[in-house]
């Protein structure tokens, strides 16, 4: 027997009622086998949910995991100086170790915040891939290609590398990572490179990722060089698609919106990011009505600066009434169906959903506690005020990742205190003391 039952605890089913079920987990598929009345089923092992509500794996549809290293290094400007002042230096300094150290702390924050799945763009991916196949959750990965600065060589081998390692790790860690292309932006990766690989990948079948109108000072270059707004110029390089996602979305036009539905292109909405650099407020209302598949995304801990997917929910709900003066706009199922159901779209898993068939991918909400009493409305707590700290056990693929919040498998004393040294090796590096 490989079953696992998620027992005694109230479910949010795919449609958002919430009822009283018992969850049994195929640990062999890594399949939900079926959902259950209370007390009707036997498992090998159990997982008690009593008192909580067992909801879909968060899904975090954009971060730069490895950037938990530079969490609260810089903080309080604008995304162009705080990369090319403080984070791009450092960046430079960064090696593949740091890398997987800062990625294993990463994933060890989303998974005691209840998220199993996260789309991430950086570089040293394989040494990414290693610390998701560790740890047991589900990511997809790629090699984020710069071409700005960069002389013609260096250039095209950043964007061959990105088609290489998405190639290369597809399929990495029994099949929970997955990969996509991975031009960084519109601005920082030239025209002729675009022309020029964007066909490579495509022709490759590999879904692309990168990040689009997210300030100002990104969209006026581009209409003034190209004479199109960011994302009829990223159509015209044959960027956008059903298996396409941008980050930010945040200044797009009607035409634009329209774009994104037409190709069905996704958004990843990465509020916390967003509000933090004054990058501006996405249209998300906007977005869904266009019938825009909208995900969540934290963007990476130095810009938000946790990877807590319940903050990002609270702050899509708030920012996405403020940006549509409506206070209807963006309500508490919209937010938690773009957590779920949107950002596992975007990831194109069979998941974000509590249903028999669908991956084993849950987080045990912890109902007893002080800010969650009364219980009204479960939806209305988990978009408004359940906290990452709240999830009792975290599952990936039929494993359980947390029980009653232990981490199981990685060590997290031994993960913090070894992002924490290759932070101060890091910095010392980058500031010229090492
Ligand atoms: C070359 S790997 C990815 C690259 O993206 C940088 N980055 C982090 N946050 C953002 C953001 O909000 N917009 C654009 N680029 C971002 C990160 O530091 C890496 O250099
Ligand atoms: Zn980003």
């Amino acid at each position: 027997m490989s079953d696992l039952l998620v027992a005694g605890g109230q479910v949010l089913r795919p449609d958002l009622t919430v009822e009283r079920a018992d969850v049994l987990v195929d640990r062999e598929s890594g399949d939900i086998a079926d959902v259950v009345d209370p007390g009707t089923v036997d498992a090998a092992e159990t997982l008690d949910a009593s008192d909580g509500l067992v909801i879909p794996g968060l899904g975090n549809a954009h971060t730069h995991v490895a950037m938990t290293l530079l969490r609260g290094y810089a903080d309080d400007k604008p995304l162009d100086a705080w990369l090319q002042e403080d984070i791009w230096p450092v960046e430079a300094e960064l090696t593949a170790d740091d890398i997987e150290a800062g990625a294993e702390l990463g994933i060890v924050e989303m998974i005691r915040s209840g998220t199993t799945a996260f789309s991430d763009m950086y570089f040293h991916v394989d040494r990414i891939a290693d610390a998701v196949d560790r740890a047991g959750v589900r990511a997809v990965l790629g090699h984020t290609a710069v071409t700005v600065g960069k002389d013609d060589e260096a250039a095209r081998a950043d964007l061959q590398q990105s088609i290489d390692v998405a190639k290369q790790l597809d399929g990495a860690a029994d099949g929970r990572v997955s990969t996509t292309f991975q031009p960084h932006s519109l601005t920082t990766v030239g025209e002729a490179y675009l022309r020029e690989f964007v066909p490579k990948a495509r022709e490759a079948g590999l879904p692309i990722h990168f990040h689009a109108n997210e300030t100002e000072n990104e969209v006026d270059p581009i209409v003034d060089e190209h004479g199109a707004r960011p994302l009829e110029y990223a159509d015209d390089l044959d960027l956008l698609g059903e298996d396409t996602y941008v980050a930010h979305g945040v200044h797009v036009d009607e035409a634009e919106i329209d774009l994104l539905a037409d190709t069905g292109t996704g958004v990843a909405h990465c509020p916390a990011s967003n509000m933090k650099l004054a990058s501006g407020m996405a249209p998300v209302q906007r977005l869904r009505d266009a019938g825009v598949t909208v995900g969540i995304g934290t963007d990476g801990a130095a810009s938000n600066n946790d990877l807590d997917a319940f903050d990002e929910v609270r702050d899509a709900a708030m920012i996405g009434k403020l940006v549509a003066d409506d206070a209807g706009a963006v309500p508490a199922e919209a937010v938690v169906e773009m957590v779920t159901r949107g950002s596992a779209d975007l990831l194109d898993l069979d998941g974000g959903r509590v249903e028999a068939g669908a991956n084993a991918d849950l987080a045990v909400v912890d109902l007893e506690a002080a800010h969650l009493t009364p219980a009204h409305d479960p939806v209305s707590h988990l978009a408004y005020a359940v906290r990452g700290s709240d999830v009792r056990h975290t599952v990936c693929d039929g494993e359980v990742l947390m029980r009653d919040r232990g981490v199981l498998p990685l060590d997290e004393a031994a993960v913090r205190e070894r992002a924490s040294e290759h932070a101060r090796d890091l910095i010392a590096r980058a500031e010229g003391d090492a």
